[in-house]
């Protein structure tokens, strides 16, 4: 089955065509396609599905053409992602699927706007994050208290003293299952100078990552919070390079770069 690698800030993914809409992904394919021993390795699967072929999105087809089916790396599945749909909407380019410039991209969350160039950055409309009041994680038995954030996917993000460069991210923060029983991605995060922070990201589903979009909407949302704002740009550096976040009263844009890295042949009898 053919593959493209691509990433965003170095979250990593595999992209699957599936223009006929025919691959049934379980839960274990995608793990293994995301090995980084045994399979290609990724933090999350791309499937590249038309939206008229695809139950979760046929009702976005006449806005949507493509279905981004976004799969964590343990084949759980999430609502949205945010370096993801970057390079989604990179791939359809490239693929000769969509034009440069302007267009609509379904997800679990319903269909987002893309904006892209031949080369260059990416920029998504993310939506207006939902805040839920706050929450607390703990890592390595420290308790952090962060800001409960939905960006179509749960979000805990906590800005914190502790320099962030030091966690030690191997296990998944402790966090209050009343508040998430469906799990959360947390983000720990310095400020670092004017609207600029350093964050770092435990994803559901993935582990620590080197960047997490939709995680970068919520550290912006939670920094901005911390400063007393709602609206404004923040620069949100990340081990895999920077983001940029734009908040306005509507809603929130993450602009970052999308590259796509190689393509190839997998070999997998069972998908
Ligand atoms: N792990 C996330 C989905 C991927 C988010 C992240 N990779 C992004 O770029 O937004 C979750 O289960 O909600």
């Amino acid at each position: 089955m053919r593959f493209v690698k691509g990433h965003g800030t170095e979250n990593d993914f595999v992209i699957l065509p599936d223009l006929e809409g025919r691959l049934d992904l379980s839960a274990a394919a995608v793990a293994r396609l995301c090995d980084r021993r045994a399979g290609i390795g990724g933090d999350g699967v791309l499937r590249v599905v038309p939206s008229k072929f695809a139950p979760e999105a046929d009702e976005q087809a006449a806005r949507a053409e493509w279905f981004m089916d976004y799969r964590n790396a343990d084949g759980s599945l999430a609502e949205m992602c945010g370096n993801g749909i970057r390079v989604f909407a990179r791939y359809l380019v490239d693929a000769g699927l969509a034009s440069p410039g302007e267009f609509s991209v379904a997800t679990r969350d319903g269909v987002k706007r893309v904006r892209l160039d031949i080369t260059g950055d990416v920029t998504v409309d993310m939506g207006r994050p939902k805040v839920y009041g706050e929450s607390r994680a703990w890592v390595n038995g420290r308790e952090y208290r962060g800001l409960n954030v939905n960006v179509g996917n749960p979000h805990l993000a906590c800005v914190i003293d502790d320099p962030v460069t030091e966690l030690d991210l191997a296990a998944q923060p402790r966090f209050d299952r009343a508040v998430y029983p469906d799990g959360v991605n947390v983000e720990l995060i310095n400020p670092v100078g004017d609207h600029a922070v350093s964050m770092r990201v435990y994803e559901r589903g993935s582990g620590e990552t080197r960047s997490c979009g939709t995680g970068a909407v919520a550290t912006a949302v939670a920094a901005a919070h911390a400063a007393g704002e709602t609206t404004g740009v923040w620069k949100v550096r990340v081990l895999g390079g920077t983001l940029k976040i734009t908040l306005d009263a509507d809603t929130s844009y993450l602009t970052g770069p999308a590259t796509l890295v190689a393509s190839g042949e997998y070999h997998d009898t069972e998908i």
